[in-house]
């Protein structure tokens, strides 16, 4: 559905901020953006949606390439792209009237949109009193108006409260089973954990890391990870070759065979050890995501 070709774009000449980057997305599926401030997320999406023109390489939706206004590709940006005075139901009626669309078709899209972000009971409040939440989920409803194919949201979910996040996430899983495929930026390495089918990493315009998520997570059992409630002494990480990461972390090493998994956990609950959580064969997105760009800036 959406192929980038060796695509790059610079702001100034000479520096690019997208560097060379291919990807591809299919219908139904999600891919989770992400990257440190600055490493080109936000263009990339005005790349896609035709707002900004690659300088080299090609945007193909569809097998065409993207076009200013490109039918079938929507973005929630990551600021509140509505008008504070006008009440919400008014907002969608406008950005409805943009769409070339008969009247009662346009009026159709404003009731589905209303009702898939679960609006309605606030339609007629004027947006800019909107709690931040709501904020995001009229930010949202307007891109459903496009019923779009694609669909980018840059850190839909920024100051939004647990309940709204939920809810945004639901709505989400609920487009991707739909077929629309989403472009999901966020710096919550936890949402794009639950909700992406393949991630990539961008840093200074390059991609870093990109595949699967499934197959970026799977470790090969060479590592236990525990938390314990104390912080573990010297002799303990001799004794069990542990190293200590953040948040009380420890990475017990089972490459030489020296432990299994049993034996560390049970010799550390002999020492006095109060251990939290443990986990084995899998890697936190956040572990790749700092290990990539720690190598990363070590190879600089
Ligand atoms: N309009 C612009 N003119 C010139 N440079 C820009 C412009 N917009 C962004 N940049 C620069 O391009 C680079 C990438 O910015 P971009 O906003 O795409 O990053 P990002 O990954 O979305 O960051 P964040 O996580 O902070 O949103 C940065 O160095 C930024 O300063």
């Amino acid at each position: 559905m959406l192929s980038l070709e060796r695509v790059s774009f610079a702001y100034r000449k000479r520096q690019a901020c997208i560097d060379g980057l291919s990807l591809s997305l299919g219908a139904g599926q999600t891919l989770g953006l992400l990257g440190p401030n600055g490493a080109g997320k936000t263009t990339l999406a005005s790349l896609v949606t035709g707002q900004l023109t690659p300088t080299s390489g090609q945007i193909l939706f569809a097998g065409k390439p993207v076009c200013l206004g490109q039918q079938g590709i929507a973005l929630v940006p990551q600021e509140y792209a509505f008008y504070a005075r006008l009440s919400g139901r008014e907002n969608l009626m406008f950005f409805a009237g943009l769409l070339n669309l008969p009247k009662n078709e346009q009026q159709l899209r404003v009731n589905r949109a209303l009702a898939s972000t679960e609006l309605a009971a606030y339609a007629d409040q004027k947006a800019g009193t909107f709690s931040g939440g709501l904020k995001r989920r009229l930010n949202f409803a307007i891109a459903l108006l496009q019923q779009p194919q694609l669909m980018i949201l840059d850190e839909p979910t920024a100051n939004v409260d647990p309940q709204s996040r939920a809810f945004l996430l639901g709505t989400i899983a609920k487009l991707k089973q739909e077929g629309v495929a989403i472009i999901y930026t966020s710096h919550l390495l936890s949402e794009v954990e639950a909700i992406a089918d393949k991630v990539a990493l961008l840093h200074r315009g390059k991609i870093l890391l990109a595949g699967e998520l499934s197959e970026l997570l799977a470790e090969d059992h060479r590592y236990l990870y525990i938390q314990l409630a104390q912080t573990a002494p010297a002799t303990w990480l001799d004794a069990l070759s542990m190293q200590r990461e953040a948040d009380n972390w420890y990475r017990c090493s089972m490459q030489e065979r020296r432990h299994s998994p049993g034996e560390i956990i049970s010799t550390l609950e002999q020492k006095g050890a109060d251990i939290r959580q443990i986990r084995h064969g899998q890697h936190r997105l956040e572990e790749v995501y700092l290990r990539a760009l720690a190598d990363a800036e070590a190879s600089l």
